[in-house]
């Protein structure tokens, strides 16, 4: 577990999935195409099948045509855990038993029930049902503007004394006082999973980032990451600065679709997602198309 402790850190991207034809199939070429492209830029980790995965549309044997496939091209270059999300305990334990057996992951990244807004008690039930069903280490993924719930400091400190949770994937509303708890409070690794604040968490010590906006430019989110621990925080700022604009325009429509449009101009993915999800609008692609080039082309040295 404490490899996995180790390694859980640094910028780890919730991979898109990419689609293509008039049907919305899976399009595999541009999934090794995309995690070629993504690990020589440097990232820590993959996640499979996240929020940005549009995991609530894929089948269950689309999600291990995936990961079996992402598994192959990674080749043990970087970790890769399958996301988990679901509101039906015994379910999301069956599926946790399922990944363990028959992949080689290196973990999960398990969200709160959605929808039916349980106790805190109920969360704790929740995750621990989850743990039971497998060897391999849990990241918690608090996310209430998603889920309806919020994931308390209280909960966290309880689950954290099962070693198997190792880490948190905070989105929690931008709220940087829950952040900063979470961080000093807690002996688990805490990563952003609100991409315009991934600056603030390195600062209050923070491990790092899940970040669906990084897919453009991961070396730029690390190099920020790095010189945030190195204590240089002119440089840092610099690309923060940088970053901040084309974050707001991949978070002004509905994730994942300004982020698959942008990689659709860079040649690396079709413009496709599954509906009720719909693809970036004219006037987004636009700007996306003068920001992307901004970002592409910056360099700090
Ligand atoms: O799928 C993820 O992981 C992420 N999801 C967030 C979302 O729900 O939109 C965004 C974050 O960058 C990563």
């Amino acid at each position: 577990m404490t490899a996995l402790i180790n390694r859980f850190q640094g910028i780890w991207i919730p991979l898109v999935t990419p689609f293509h034809g008039q049907d919305n199939r899976l399009d595999l070429e541009a999934v090794k195409k995309l995690v070629i492209h993504l690990i020589n830029q440097g990232i820590d980790g993959l996640i499979v099948g996240a929020t940005t995965g549009e995991s609530a549309t894929l089948t269950h044997a689309e999600h291990n045509e995936l990961l079996k496939v992402v598994l192959d091209t990674v080749k043990d270059q970087v970790p890769v855990m399958v996301g988990i999300s679901g509101s039906d305990t015994v379910e999301v334990a069956k599926n946790i038993k399922h990944y363990s057996n028959h992949f080689e992951i290196s973990g999960f990244l398990m969200s709160a029930p959605a929808y039916v807004r349980p106790s805190q008690q109920g969360i704790i039930h929740h995750f621990e049902a989850a743990a039971a069903a497998t060897d391999l280490p849990i990241a918690i993924y608090n996310i209430p503007y998603r889920t309806g719930v919020n994931i308390e400091l209280a909960t966290l400190q309880h689950l954290s004394r099962n070693p198997q949770f190792v880490a948190v994937k905070e989105s929690g509303n931008g709220d940087i006082s829950q952040l900063n708890d979470q961080i000093s409070h807690t002996s688990l690794n805490i990563l952003s999973g609100e991409d315009s604040i991934i600056f603030v968490c390195s600062c209050l010590g923070g491990q790092g980032a899940i970040s669906a906006a990084a897919h453009i430019r991961p070396d730029l989110y690390k190099k920020m990451h790095e010189l945030i621990g190195e204590g240089n925080l002119v440089k840092a700022r610099q690309i923060n600065d940088a970053l901040q604009p084309f974050i707001h325009l991949l978070f002004s429509e509905p994730n994942p679709a300004p982020v698959k449009a942008a990689l659709s101009i860079m040649g690396l993915i079709q413009d496709n997602v599954r509906l009720p999800m719909t693809v970036a609008s004219p006037e987004l692609k636009a700007k996306l198309d003068v920001a992307l080039a901004k970002i592409l082309a910056f360099n700090i040295d």
